[in-house]
């Protein structure tokens, strides 16, 4: 928010365009593939604009109609595909160096994960299908050239069917569920982390950096969610599970300087069934009945002790 005193009161604003939905093609001579991205793109601007709210003086704003039409504009000029953070990041330098009344631009957005589909087992030159988990950046820049830039994943979800547990919690007179150490284990993971480029100078270059940057986070969360393919790792809890998975991403990224991780407890319920002349259903590892709310939530974030966060 930008701050300032108004007419002797504490005033704070900002103003932008939400959910700017834009799809780009490039359509690749060398290689003879075509490719797609979809982005909805959301704008904040923190500006000198103060006059609109209590001057009924219009004259500093940037119409947030103009920042729709910046986001198709900007996506015509990008010859070459892109990552979401490139992207991200040069909206937001654009609206910081182009306007003077604007200090900081933030500028997230939401890529729809649009994968090359396969027929006949071969890639389709033009042919896409939805995946599930969806990548999300957001990029801060200040006039100054400053930058915080933070990458992200949302709805991944994951599940494991043992190597999990829950024990040695408390237990009162409004505790009734058994200690464990098998049982199921799922969740939806919304990841975001900080990259510790702090200026637009120090970003890498390297087209589609982030892109790969990207996959190869969301590939240390999910081995260390699951541990190696033939005996896994035991969970003790969520929260010891989350933990490792942040730790892992901090120890093998020293460009990621902050990570937080949201993991609701996604539950599935065992099943037993009796009626009067017996057992109908007897739960034995193998018969759950899966729900959705309410759920366990579960998050945490952990950053270096040298950063400055
Ligand atoms: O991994 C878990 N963490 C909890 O905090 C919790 N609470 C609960 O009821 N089940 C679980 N499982």
């Amino acid at each position: 928010m930008a701050k300032e005193v108004v007419e002797g009161f504490n005033f704070e604003q900002r103003h932008g365009k939400d959910k700017v939905r834009v799809a780009r093609v490039w359509k690749n001579k060398q290689d003879g593939r075509d490719y797609v991205v979809e982005w909805r793109v959301t704008i904040n601007l923190l500006s000198d604009c103060v006059n609109s709210y209590v001057r009924d003086d219009n004259s500093d704003i940037v119409a947030t109609d103009t920042m729709k039409n910046t986001v198709y504009a900007k996506a015509k000029e990008c010859l070459e595909i892109l990552s979401v953070e490139d992207f991200a990041i040069k909206l937001a330098k654009h609206f910081t160096s182009f306007y003077k009344q604007v200090t900081t631009a933030i500028v997230s957005i939401v890529e729809k994960p649009w994968e090359r589909i396969n027929v006949d087992g071969q890639p389709h030159e033009h042919g896409f299908k939805l995946g599930s988990e969806k990548h999300k950046a957001e990029a801060i820049v200040q006039k100054s050239g400053a930058l915080q830039l933070t990458s992200g994943i949302e709805g991944l979800s994951l599940l494991k069917t043992t190597k999990s547990g829950f024990e040695g919690f408390i237990r009162d007179k409004y505790t009734v569920l058994p200690e464990t150490r098998e049982r199921m284990l799922a969740t939806e993971v919304t990841a975001s982390w900080r990259y510790s480029y702090e200026s637009l100078h120090s970003v890498p270059q390297k087209p589609l950096y982030f892109s790969e940057k990207h996959l190869d986070v969301k590939k240390v969360l999910v081995d260390t969610f699951f541990g190696p393919p033939n005996v896994g790792v035991y969970s003790p809890s969520v929260q010891s599970t989350l933990y490792q998975m942040a730790k892992a991403t901090l120890n093998r990224f020293p460009e990621i300087s902050y990570v937080q991780l949201k993991m609701p407890n996604i539950h599935f319920l065992p099943v037993n069934i009796s009626s009067k002349e017996g057992q109908i259903v007897k739960f034995e590892d193998d018969v759950y009945l899966p729900t959705d709310e309410p759920h366990g939530s579960i998050e945490a974030s952990l950053s270096r002790f040298s950063s400055k966060m």
